[in-house]
């Protein structure tokens, strides 16, 4: 279910097929699924169609050789500009060559100026996949300019041209010393052999467009197992369980939100909503500083002095505005020391990166342990500059989930979800309206509520997450952001689309329900 692949895994597999294989067959299909994938984002009549195909000096181009050679015998008008390799190419590149240069499709000489000039239905960009390895400039940088600066659909091979396949990072950009990568903004980008990492994460989103992943008729079992997959349902929503009408709130367990220091009122607020219409039996609001007398909004909530709290008499989602003084520190340590679930956000993450000892007793725990850092808050952790966090959003993902025994939600665009025992998944739901103050509480929020209901560590990150970033593409598609999505509207939607998972589990025969 929605594997992905690094890089190495998708050269292993060529290499395979390399001596299983007649030459030069894995470009053959690529260029029939793509030619396939680009007739669909044609007009009807595709004889009209003008379509320009930018052919790197690899196998990407070899890819796109094979392309415009199928859309020009379907009878489109095809320019292809050609980037030729500083060395001899491969054999199946060149025999892709020649079919271009046999067919009817036009090697131009178009300068990058002269791109826009020229009204056309598709590009297809075949400039660079897996093989990147420095950053896009000269004259490749100049052409992904032009191309990025058309209206009409752009279908990337593999991938956006210029994205590092693993990390999603455009390759050159954020580094120290950014010496200005650039990379396709594609519509559309059909991935070949096995959908990839970085088509998900960090500028990936923003480069990919809708991601078409095209086996090249590989049996399944020359893929490797994978360790890598994109979030989904299927993975967890087996735990959204109807629930028996003998119950009563004990059944659905109690929730600690452990903050609230003097003026940080709203996090914890934020957090314990989540967490009461997450479906928790009882929430707490453990404050630092002075206790609200109520939350008017949700008089549900039970607001209590965190020093009077018994931190194992339940989830303990640790953070939300909790602010990092001694008494903070003392407060945290309670609750990481209980023997129940925990979820660490915000200010706990960086008490934790302040604190070796507090970090060693973390890693030591047994019972679920989740963590939700945002990229700064990660990079604390790491002891890195933030940059380093985002070149390799998986690997600090890995490295924070060994480092302290947990399930690690690192935030962001494709958040990486990643687990001590090595699993990653990324999420693909979300949207730039989460990017407001308080959606972090909230989705702590809704994670403890779900521990808090017996979902075990790693089903009820992932749900949370899912959740959390469905309902955020919920509200923008009614017209509720991105533009000013606030956190507190997630809560409500949230809940909606746990309830949603429960009827569909319910529906369906047991026979078919998610395992
Ligand atoms: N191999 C197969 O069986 C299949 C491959 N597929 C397609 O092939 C690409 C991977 O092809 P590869 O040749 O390994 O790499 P690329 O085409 O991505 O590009 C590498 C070449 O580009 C040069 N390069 C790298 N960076 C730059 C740059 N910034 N500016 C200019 N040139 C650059 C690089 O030269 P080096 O000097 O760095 O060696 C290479 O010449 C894969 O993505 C698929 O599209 C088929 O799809 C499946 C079968
Ligand atoms: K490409």
């Amino acid at each position: 279910m929605n594997p992905l692949y690094s890089v190495a895994q998708i050269r292993d597999v060529e290499r395979l097929c390399a001596t299983a294989l007649p030459g030069g067959t894995l470009m053959e299909r690529a260029g029939r699924a793509g030619a396939d994938t680009a007739l669909d984002l044609l007009p009807f009549a595709t004889d009209g169609a003008s379509v320009l195909v930018l052919a790197g000096p690899g196998n990407n181009g070899g890819d796109a050789f094979e392309v415009a050679a199928n859309l020009a015998h379907a009878g489109a008008h095809v320019s292809i500009v050609h980037l030729a390799p500083a060395r001899t190419s491969a054999p199946e590149r060149d025999r892709a060559l020649q079919r271009a240069e046999a067919s009817t499709a036009r090697f131009v000489d178009l300068p990058p100026e002269a791109i826009a000039a020229r009204d056309w239905h598709l590009v297809v960009d075949g400039l660079f996949g897996i093989g990147l390895q420095r950053p896009l400039d000269g004259v490749p940088g100049a052409l992904v300019d032009a191309v990025n600066a058309l209206s009409c659909p752009i279908l990337a091979l593999d991938v956006p041209s210029g994205l590092d396949a693993d990390t999603g990072c455009i390759v050159g950009a954020g580094q120290t010393g950014n010496i200005g990568g650039r990379a396709v903004r594609a519509t559309h980008t059909i991935t070949f052999i096995g959908d990839k990492p970085g088509l998900h994460t960090c500028d990936g989103r923003d480069h990919a467009g809708d991601i078409i992943v095209a086996s090249l008729d590989l049996p399944a079992a020359s893929l490797p197992p994978a360790s890598m997959h994109l979030n989904d349902p299927a993975f967890f929503a087996r735990h959204a369980r109807v629930r028996r009408h003998n119950s009563h709130k004990g059944s659905y367990g109690n929730v600690f939100v452990l903050g609230g220091a003097p003026g940080m009122a709203g996090a914890p607020v934020l957090a314990g909503r989540a967490a009461l219409q997450g479906g928790a039996g009882r929430v707490y609001l453990c404050f630092a500083g002075e206790p609200l007398p109520v939350d008017a909004g949700q008089p549900e909530l039970m607001c209590r002095p965190a020093r009077d709290i018994d931190f194992a008499g339940g989830v303990t989602v640790a953070g939300p505005g909790l602010g990092n003084g001694d008494e903070a520190a003392r407060l945290l340590a309670r609750a990481v020391a209980s023997r129940q679930p925990l979820v660490l956000d915000a200010d706990a993450l960086n008490l934790l990166a302040a604190d070796p000892a507090l970090r060693g007793a973390v890693a030591s725990r047994a019972a679920p342990t989740l963590a939700t850092p945002h990229p700064l808050e990660a990079a604390r952790m790491l002891g890195k500059p933030i940059d380093a966090v985002q070149a390799d959003r998986l690997a600090a993902a890995r490295t924070l989930a060994t480092m302290l025994n947990a399930c690690i939600v690192l935030k962001g665009s494709g958040t990486v979800i990643a687990a001590p025992d090595g699993r990653v998944a990324i999420n693909p739901t979300g949207n730039a309206g989460l990017a407001t103050a308080g959606t972090g509480d909230v989705l702590a929020g809704l994670a403890g509520a779900l521990l808090a209901q017996g979902w075990p560590g790693w089903e009820a990150t992932l749900a949370a997450v899912w959740l959390h970033g469905i309902a955020a593409d919920m509200l923008v598609a009614e017209g509720t952001g991105p533009i000013g999505l606030t956190a507190s509207e997630l809560i409500p939607t949230m809940r909606v689309e746990l309830n949603r998972l429960v009827a569909q589990q319910h529906t369906q025969p047991a026979a078919q329900r998610s395992r």
